[in-house]
């Protein structure tokens, strides 16, 4: 199926806005909602569309782990391409609903995580309900009969779905932002750009003293900085964890191919998520002038060093 792309629907999330800015030149005919984090990645999984978007980390309220979940399990998708977009929360309520008359206030979990503060101030009576988005909240107190009174959603959604804004900036954090990734089949990753980003899930092989640090060595020795570290549990039982990991760089650097070859080979298992263009695009990061003896003509005058040593050729 050419050109479709799926994202956490229905028309009007965060996610939407994500696609958009990710996939500007795709027509809206063209974007697929999906109800649920999970339903993106299956219909990417079973081809039935090019790519998705989904939401992966939030500043104020970190991971989505729906979607951590769906990296580390089943079939393996590939992060292509990421976005940070600023979430600014709107409580919406049909016509001639007031801020006085709201006892329900239906949103995604990680909005009403978001907005907690400002709902105990200003809703300290109102029931809140979680629902699979934004969107889907918006939607849902449109409806004839809702169980809601209000919705909390993005200014997009809430005025989509013909509802009235009873108070804007309804977040506890102004400068809110979520971090959404796009996910494909698993195929080469998009070529270096010189502000990239490498992300894999590790499995530590046995439980030691020093395991974890044993595993950001492999990059802090080769120079590579982690712009995140996630444990998660793998379901196996209590205290079993694997590590979702970034880091800046590319694997076609050297100095990160380096450091995910040393990853392998102290771990059960490894899972490539990807390497791709980070949102920030800030080169002043990744120093095209990487830390000091770790550019790839460092790595490559070891190897040749090494080969010379191997043959005999003592130096
Ligand atoms: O519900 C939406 O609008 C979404 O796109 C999901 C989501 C999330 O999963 O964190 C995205 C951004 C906001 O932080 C709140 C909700």
């Amino acid at each position: 199926m050419p050109n479709q792309y799926a994202y956490l629907g229905p028309a009007g999330t965060f996610t939407e806005a994500a696609l958009r800015e990710l996939k500007p030149e795709v027509p809206v005919d063209s974007t697929v909602p999906c109800t649920g984090v999970d339903a993106v990645f299956t219909a990417v999984r079973e081809g039935r569309v090019d790519g998705g978007v989904v939401p992966l980390e939030n500043s104020v309220e970190g991971g989505v782990s729906a979607t951590t979940a769906e990296l580390i399990e089943g079939a393996p998708v590939m992060v292509t391409a990421e976005v940070a977009v600023p979430v600014e929360f709107t409580l919406f309520a049909r016509e001639g609903v007031a801020l006085a008359d709201i006892k329900s206030v239906a949103t995604h979990p990680h909005a009403l995580a978001q907005c907690r503060g400002w709902l105990a101030t200003n809703l300290p009576d109102a029931e809140t309900f979680s629902v699979s988005s934004t969107a889907a909240a918006a939607q849902a107190v449109a409806e004839p009969g809702s169980p809601y009174d209000a919705a909390v959603s993005a200014r997009i959604g809430g005025k989509r779905y013909g509802l009235r804004a009873v108070a804007e900036g309804v977040g506890d954090r102004s400068d809110a932002a979520t971090r959404f990734i796009h996910i494909a089949r698993p195929g080469p990753p998009p070529a270096p750009t010189g502000a990239d980003r490498t992300s894999v899930v590790a499995f530590i092989s046995d439980d030691h003293p020093g395991a974890l640090i044993e595993l950001l060595n492999q990059f802090a020795m080769r120079g590579v900085n982690l712009t995140r570290l996630e444990s998660r549990p793998t379901g196996d039982g209590l205290g079993k964890y694997c590590f979702c990991i970034d880091a800046e760089g590319h694997v076609h650097e050297a100095r990160v191919g380096e450091a995910l070859m040393g990853v392998r080979r102290i771990c059960t298992d490894v899972r490539f998520l990807g390497s791709y263009p980070r949102a920030d695009g800030d080169t002043t990061l990744t120093p095209l002038q990487p830390p000091r003896r770790t550019s790839n003509a460092d790595f490559h005058e070891a190897e040749r060093w090494l080969a010379r040593v191997r043959s005999g050729e003592v130096t």
